[in-house]
């Protein structure tokens, strides 16, 4: 299966209320991977609302990626997100099977990725490009780091970090397979937006294949 397109992650406090409208909105629109994102460690409603991402998007033949718990993806079937202190590629990868779509934060380090693909995984992920409201103390990537390693890896390369409509493009024109956005998707005043803000990140990957 090819990864590119928009990857939508979602955000508990920016959707609280909205939750499965907006990100049905996002599927939609059309959404190749959407992440469950949620920090707290309240598991009894982690399951629930995975479990309902999960109807939501074999619905809409959307793959669902759980942030940072392997046992829950693997509870339910799905991809993980991985980041450096999050546990080991290689024992998600025994944990979920050979299919299953592995991530990997890798910061700006090339060699990140390297190790990462080494390890097993499907995609890396590379980040923060601009000021992110959702995770403003990630650690800051540059485009042309972007542009190295798109040179020197042959796996789907995604973005992250601050990623919008309006500054999307180079990132695109640089290598990245896989937009991964929460607020420049979900930091909308309707559902009609959202889907509208879908639509528009997969144009901008279809007019650069
Ligand atoms: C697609 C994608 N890229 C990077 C991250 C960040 O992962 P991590 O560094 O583990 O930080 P948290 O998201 O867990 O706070 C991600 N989640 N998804
Ligand atoms: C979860 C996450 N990880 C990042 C990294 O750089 O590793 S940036 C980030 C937040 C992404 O949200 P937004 O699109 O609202 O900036
Ligand atoms: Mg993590």
């Amino acid at each position: 299966m090819k990864l590119r397109g928009l990857y939508a992650i979602t955000d508990s406090q920016l959707l609280a209320g909205k939750f499965l409208a907006y990100v049905e909105a996002a599927l939609d629109g059309g959404v190749t991977l959407l992440q469950y994102r949620d920090k707290s460690s309240d598991e009894a409603r982690r399951l629930r609302e995975a479990e309902k991402l999960y109807e939501l998007c074999s619905r809409y033949k959307t793959q669902l990626i759980i942030n940072d718990d392997a046992e829950l993806a693997a509870r339910l079937g799905v991809g993980v997100h991985l980041g450096q202190t999050d546990g080991p590629l290689t024992s998600a990868r025994a944990l979920l099977g050979a299919k299953a779509i592995i991530g990997a934060t890798c910061h700006s380090q090339i060699e990140l990725a390297e190790q990462a693909a080494k390890e097993g995984a499907s995609y890396v992920a590379f980040g923060r490009f601009f000021n992110s409201t959702t995770k403003p103390g990630a650690p800051a990537a540059t485009v042309d780091m972007l542009a190295q390693a798109r040179k020197r890896l042959h796996l789907p390369i995604c973005v992250i970090g601050g990623v919008t409509l309006e500054n999307a493009e180079p990132l695109v024109a640089h290598g990245a397979d896989l937009l991964a956005v929460v607020h420049g998707l979900f930091g909308a005043d309707s559902t009609q937006e959202v889907t509208r803000r879908a639509r528009a990140f997969n144009d901008l990957l279809k007019s650069s294949v």
